[in-house]
């Protein structure tokens, strides 16, 4: 079926808008479509598609659309357009955009320079294929470049994986248990899970298994005293909850009001009362120095580049340059620091991050075990096998898209020992 012609017009100019990066791009989508509530539903979702299929394949579709004629951002919105729904449904094209879309897009991409189909910006591609090599680049950059799976995690506290697999196939919605995080499903087609009772009632949340395992390796007992000094809108703080199942102590710090306001309704729902948000000015606020020497886990998701987490968010490849990773690994040094010295004799600091860049990983953890002797490395085999997880890895936990089909996750579980 044939688009309304002003589609053009309207991924033209959001496209200009995105591509000036001065915000996430789903931030600027919202807000485009909040401003233009005539647009329907289908449309919507075909610009959404474009738009998100350029920022994914943007080297190569910037390459083609110097071939073209008319002005660029068209011809940009053209092909995201085409390689979103094909040629035929885009209405209002000229016989010369016609015959040179259908052109370009049976271009065989597979044959194009290596650095141009990973679709990486250069910094990026040449600093993975100087780690990994070129095969190993194009193989994480062509993962990445893919639409990530919706997971779920069981909130314990309310049901059990069985009982929630159930629950979902009377709505119906498939899915199947995930293979690494016990308490999570894969749900195999996007359904608009906001009015399920399911949902409503706090049995599940949307997380991605590779998140999932991060709380899962941070190990919280009942009756512990933890920290989530990273909590965001809490997304690993409610998963610490649960595994404690609702007892002891649980802070989640984070120096945002905005994504700790997002944390509340989520608590509701997950019927947890053992949390306690607390909103920190920086990584050495006073309030984090009252607990120093009590905290049996304290897990740092630190802020970070995103890069692993380019299936949902491809406009961070863009965003993220060598300068402002240098800047990440500075605050991460400065915020595992701080954490660390709420850790007790015998207790555990958990670092991890959705990066798969080693100055954000492993360097940081080097960093850091050089400068406080008294934490020693648990290699994630160990821990891995406390949790009775069966899966791969050596001193770190190392997620990436290609391998565990979830987002890039990097953790390492650091023990206090004196
Ligand atoms: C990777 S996100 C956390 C995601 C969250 N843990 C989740 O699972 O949904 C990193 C968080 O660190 C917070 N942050 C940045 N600087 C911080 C600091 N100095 N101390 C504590 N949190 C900080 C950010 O506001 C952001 O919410």
């Amino acid at each position: 079926m044939r688009l309304p012609p002003a589609i053009v017009p309207h991924t033209e100019e959001l496209l200009r808008e995105v591509l000036r990066f001065s915000g996430p791009a789903d931030v600027t989508l919202s807000r485009y479509f909040r401003d233009h509530p005539k647009l329907g539903g289908r449309e919507r979702g075909v610009i959404a598609e474009a738009i998100y299929g350029l920022l994914r394949n943007k080297t190569v579709l910037t390459n083609f659309a110097e071939s073209g004629i008319g002005p660029m951002m068209r011809r940009m919105a053209l092909l995201a357009l085409s390689d979103a729904v094909g040629v035929d449904p885009i209405a209002g094209l000229s016989p010369e955009e016609v015959e040179w879309l259908n052109r370009v897009i049976q271009i065989d991409r597979t044959q194009l320079p290596p650095q141009m189909r990973s679709n990486l910006p250069p910094w990026l591609y040449e600093k993975l294929v100087a780690r990994d090599g070129e095969a190993a680049a194009l193989e994480l950059a062509d993962a990445m470049n893919r639409q990530a799976p919706m997971d779920l995690r069981v909130n314990t506290i309310k049901a059990d994986r069985e009982t929630v697999i159930e629950g979902l196939a009377q709505a119906p919605v498939a899915c199947e248990p995930t293979p690494y995080s016990p308490l999570g499903l894969r749900v195999l087609k996007k359904p608009a899970l906001q009015n399920l009772p399911l949902f409503k009632d706090g049995a599940i949340e949307v997380q991605d298994e590779g998140s999932q395992m991060l709380a899962q390796i941070v190990g919280a007992k009942r009756g512990e005293m933890v920290v989530d000094f990273c909590a965001g809108a809490g997304g690993k703080t409610l998963a610490l909850g649960a595994a404690m199942r609702n007892t002891g102590r649980l802070y989640a710090f984070d120096v945002s009001e905005k994504r700790l306001a997002k944390l509340k309704p989520r608590l509701a729902r997950s019927g947890l009362s053992n949390v306690h948000p607390v909103m920190i000015a920086h990584e050495n606020d006073a309030k984090v120095k009252r607990l120093v020497g009590k905290i049996d886990r304290v897990l740092v998701d630190a802020p970070c580049s995103g890069l692993g987490t380019l299936r949902r968010n491809p406009d961070m490849k863009w965003r993220q340059t060598v300068e402002t990773v240098a800047e990440m690994r500075t605050k991460q040094t400065s915020i595992l620091a701080s954490a660390s010295r709420l850790v007790k004799v015998g207790g555990r600091l958990v670092y991890g991050t959705c990066s798969f860049l080693d100055e954000e990983n492993e360097e940081v953890v080097a960093e850091f075990l050089q400068s406080h002797p008294d934490f020693a490395l648990v290699p994630m085999h160990e821990v891995l096998g406390e949790q009775k997880i069966a899966l791969e890895m050596q001193d770190y936990l190392k997620l990436s898209p290609h391998r565990h089909q979830t987002d890039g996750f990097f953790a390492a579980v650091l023990e206090r020992r004196a």
